[in-house]
């Protein structure tokens, strides 16, 4: 089982699994105040020279947490019904070619890119996942559940939904607070305590997007960051999809590595068609498609990973120039060195 809960925020792994706690006590790991953080980021605060001190083992520490965690979860009796991974077995690509690749799984909390040049089948992949594919579209492709055939009534079902879509565009033409939104699709999911769903919602929404709102603005009036950041937070947290398919999430408004965190700390298991690097590299993987057909499988490597937050200074660059641009305001080279 590849589990990765150190990549959860404390917080959010405390109110999910509250035996996480007695994990943390018996290996001394005072996380008090230190909630907001990730136990990955939270171990990365010490220096190496503390970490030689205390003997802190940061790979084993977070392996025996993750056993810790499956095995509760299994002796709880918490994980029948649940997705813990998606088997994708190979097809055809466009010329009929059988593809590259003999069988790909992916995981719970893992997010996984999908590149490749425009036309060239990423919506088509994720359209084989949302269908539960069974060589019966245009890839020949079959999808597994748990590593098995899925029950075709999953195809059909609007409440037990495999798949949450999260497109890019949110028009609303429904005119309702954000506070009467969440309150109408949590009703529909029938949750029991809608008041705290609502908060962690809005406050979840509020972290992802730049510019804050609150439970009275009207969703129509919401900008497209803030109106991505909601719907981002509404499905990591209300929908009970174990999988989400993201066709691009722009670059505007919103923290996007926040989102993805978001959603994996709910063990999402995330797919994303792109064509930025950034977004691509904050993916564990990235599957290559090519005329129709997954080309290649990569890992992220670390290096890779390395350049991502050079990567994200460039994107900062570009998008205050975008929003000067905006203003009427006049560029120069200032910009371009991150001086403004
Ligand atoms: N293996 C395949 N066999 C036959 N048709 C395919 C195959 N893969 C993709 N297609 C078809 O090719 C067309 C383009 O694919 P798709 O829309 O998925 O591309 P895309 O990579 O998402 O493009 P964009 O980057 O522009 O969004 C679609 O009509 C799709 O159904």
């Amino acid at each position: 089982m590849h589990k990765s809960y150190e990549r959860i925020i404390i917080g959010d792994l405390l109110h999910k699994y509250p035996f996480a706690a007695g994990y943390f006590e018996q290996n001394k790991m005072d996380i008090k105040g230190h909630e907001d953080k990730t136990v990955e980021e939270f171990l990365d605060r010490y220096t190496d020279e503390e970490r030689e001190e205390w003997a802190i083992d940061k790979e084993k520490i977070t392996s025996d947490l993750n056993h810790y965690i499956e095995q509760m979860i299994s002796f709880l009796g918490l994980d029948k019904d649940r997705v813990d991974s998606i088997t994708i077995l190979a097809g055809r690509d466009k010329a009929g070619n059988p593809e590259t690749f003999e069988k790909l799984t992916i995981h719970s909390s893992e997010i996984i890119s999908i590149v490749g040049p425009t036309g060239s089948g990423k919506s088509r992949l994720l359209a084989d996942i949302e269908w539960a594919a069974n060589k019966d579209t245009p890839t020949q492709r079959t999808v597994l559940i748990n590593g098995e055939l899925p029950d075709k009534s999953l195809r059909y079902s609007t409440s037990n939904k495999l798949v949450a879509q999260l497109s890019q565009n949110m028009n609303f033409v429904m005119d309702l607070s954000v506070g009467e939104f969440i309150e109408l699709h949590a009703r529909s999911r029938m949750v029991e305590n809608i008041e705290e769903m609502t908060q962690r919602i809005i406050d979840a929404a509020n972290d992802l997007a730049g510019e804050k709102f609150d439970l009275e603005t009207p969703i129509t009036g919401l900008s497209g960051g803030q109106s991505r950041a909601l719907m981002i937070a509404d499905t990591a947290i209300l929908s009970t999809s174990p999988i989400v398919l993201i066709d691009e999430i722009e670059n505007a408004g919103i923290d996007r590595k926040r989102a993805l965190n978001l959603l994996v700390s709910e063990e999402k298991i995330v797919l994303m068609a792109t064509h930025d690097p950034s977004l691509a590299l904050i993916a564990d993987k990235r599957i290559i498609i090519k005329n129709g057909g997954i080309h290649k499988v990569m890992e992220t490597r670390a290096e890779e990973k390395s350049i991502l937050s050079e990567l994200e200074k460039m994107d900062l660059i570009i998008s205050k120039m975008r929003s000067s641009l905006r203003n009427g305001e006049v560029l120069n080279h200032k910009y371009i060195k991150g001086e403004v």
